[in-house]
């Protein structure tokens, strides 16, 4: 960043030494535009966050287009932009959402699973499991506003928020879909998902693979509310309010003596947990079946 541009920067951005980074990150016009406006926004390649309209609120936008599929790559520049907004004491919650059309993500990203090697596989579960537990875990409260399709990895990304709104599109399909790829989700996603939908629905989403439409997800309670596409951010606003009225530090014990368990569970065996996802990934079986998937999914559209 040329010096006349870090001279133009207001004083609390020179404070804020990653604020900097960020605008290098974003590229010079970006970055500008965003302080011009009076609002600091930031980002990385894929991650967008920018200040929402309320005071506190960083809303953080998924971009990796076409469908923000979860690659290394992201998952480290979502642990990292939440980090940063942890790390600054302006911010108090985030309203997670997605910058592509259509789609909130589409779980983690396939190619990450085919035909890479052992240390790659373990390079990129360690990275599912960091941005795992720092959403689970995030002192932040999160809320996400789902505004697209919200399959297997997507879906648990949404599942580490406090609060899901979900926009009422059936083409909106939300749920834990592994087994229908012949996978099979780990023990950390079923007690997601078991801890938001209770047992004998975790029973049935998880064994079946079911992908929700709106209303099914929202009877079930895999989202807590849905609402017209256009009133999306608005209500996740709404939301954020009555959550940010409770204290912080009373908020935050509260979440921690709820979540910090099953956090746990994975925290004491993630060697494990990384070793059986790299040997379960690595059978032939498992890349044939893999690999069968993203064929149809690229030949769906012809
Ligand atoms: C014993 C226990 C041991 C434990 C072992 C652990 C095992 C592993 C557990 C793994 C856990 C989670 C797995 C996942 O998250 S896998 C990802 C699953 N995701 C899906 O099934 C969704 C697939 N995608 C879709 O259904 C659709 O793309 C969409 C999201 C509904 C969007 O539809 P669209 O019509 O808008 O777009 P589409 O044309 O389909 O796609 C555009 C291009 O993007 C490619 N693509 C789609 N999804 C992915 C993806 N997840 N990863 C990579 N690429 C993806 C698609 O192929 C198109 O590509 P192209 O343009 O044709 O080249």
């Amino acid at each position: 960043m040329a010096l006349t541009a870090v001279l133009r920067l207001p004083a609390r951005a020179l404070l804020r030494p990653w604020a900097l980074l960020r605008g290098v990150a974003l590229g010079r016009t970006e970055a500008a535009a965003g302080i011009r406006n009076g609002a600091r926004r930031f980002g990385s390649q894929h991650v967008l966050v920018e200040p929402a309209a309320a005071a506190g609120v960083a809303v953080m936008k998924l971009r990796n287009p076409p469908v923000n599929s979860l690659s290394l790559e992201l998952l480290t520049e979502l642990v990292i932009s939440l980090e940063k907004l942890e790390n600054d004491k302006v911010f108090r919650g985030v309203i997670l959402t997605s910058d592509c059309p259509s789609v909130f993500s589409s779980g983690l990203d396939l190619r990450e699973l085919c035909g890479r090697n052992p240390a790659r596989y373990a390079e990129f579960w360690k990275a599912v499991q960091e941005m795992w537990l720092r959403f689970y875990l995030s002192n932040l409260v999160l809320v996400a506003a789902i505004n697209g399709a919200c399959p297997a990895g997507g879906c648990l990304l949404s599942l580490t928020c406090d609060y899901r709104v979900l926009a009422d599109n059936p083409k909106y399909l939300m749920g834990l879909n592994e087994t229908l790829l012949g996978i099979v989700a780990p023990f950390w996603f079923k007690d997601s998902i078991m801890n938001t939908i209770g047992h004998r629905a975790t029973e049935q989403a998880l064994q079946l693979g079911s992908l929700l439409p709106p209303a099914e997800a929202l009877q079930v309670g895999m989202v807590d509310q849905v609402v017209p596409e256009d009133q999306l951010l608005s209500t996740a606003l709404s939301v954020m309010a009555k959550w940010l009225a409770v204290p912080d530090h009373a908020r935050q014990l509260t979440k921690s003596m709820i979540r910090q368990a099953t956090a746990d569970r994975l925290l004491k065996q993630r060697d494990a947990d990384i070793q059986n996802f790299v040997s379960f990934i690595s059978k032939d079986a498992i890349q044939k079946s893999l690999q069968t998937y993203l064929e149809k999914l690229k030949q769906k559209k012809g």
